[in-house]
């Protein structure tokens, strides 16, 4: 069983516009990176028939990083619902995700249930669901991170989704696992 740790960086995240990365971009990692429909569908269907899975690695209040505050327009230092997961597909996991809300605009939405089912196949089926653009980044998650030799992070991503009055955060990041099983180039 693959075990995660916290993984200190040192630099801020850099973010920016998704399309500003095309160019150090392959193709095939461009869909992945700049795909804005269910990344889980995703997964599951690239793992062709291997079990999809979600780890759940840590759920509850805690207080978000800089960046994403920053993201949410929330004050720092103000406690947020915080979920990190691994997206696994058959042995591996493929990526690494990091979602956060502001605690005031949870009103019975039931997060805090979802367990080890997927955010996203519940967040794509709220009819009124918006999402706003995507960021990506070359750099490393600060968050749950497998411990595995080798295993590195290939490309990151976010986006705040708006539901019902809830603005949610999603961080996700692609990991080599998954290149090397799809065979995509390392960028
Ligand atoms: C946002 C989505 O949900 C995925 C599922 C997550 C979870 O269960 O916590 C987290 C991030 C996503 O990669 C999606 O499927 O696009």
């Amino acid at each position: 069983m693959v075990t995660f740790s916290f993984r200190q960086a040192y630099a801020f995240p850099v973010w920016q516009p998704v399309a500003a990365l095309r160019p150090a971009m392959s193709a095939a990692w461009w869909k992945w990176v700049a795909s804005t429909d269910s990344l889980t569908a995703r997964l599951q269907a690239a793992g062709a028939g291997q079990p999809f899975r979600v780890r759940l690695l840590r759920q509850g209040a805690g207080v978000p990083l800089h960046d994403e505050a920053q993201a949410l327009g929330i004050e720092l230092r103000r406690y947020a619902w915080l979920r990190e997961v691994a997206l696994c597909v058959g042995d591996n996991p493929w990526v690494v995700a990091r979602s956060v809300a502001p605690l005031t605009q949870l009103k019975g939405q039931r997060l805090e249930q979802l367990g080890e089912r997927s955010l996203g196949s519940w967040l794509f089926r709220q009819p009124d669901l918006v999402r706003g653009p995507l960021e990506a980044t070359s750099g490393a998650p600060r968050f749950a991170f497998p411990q595995v030799a080798g295993v590195k992070s290939r490309w990151g991503r976010r986006s705040v989704f708006q539901h019902g009055g809830l603005s949610l955060l999603v961080q996700e990041y692609f990991l080599s696992t998954m290149a090397d099983d799809l065979r995509l180039s390392s960028r």
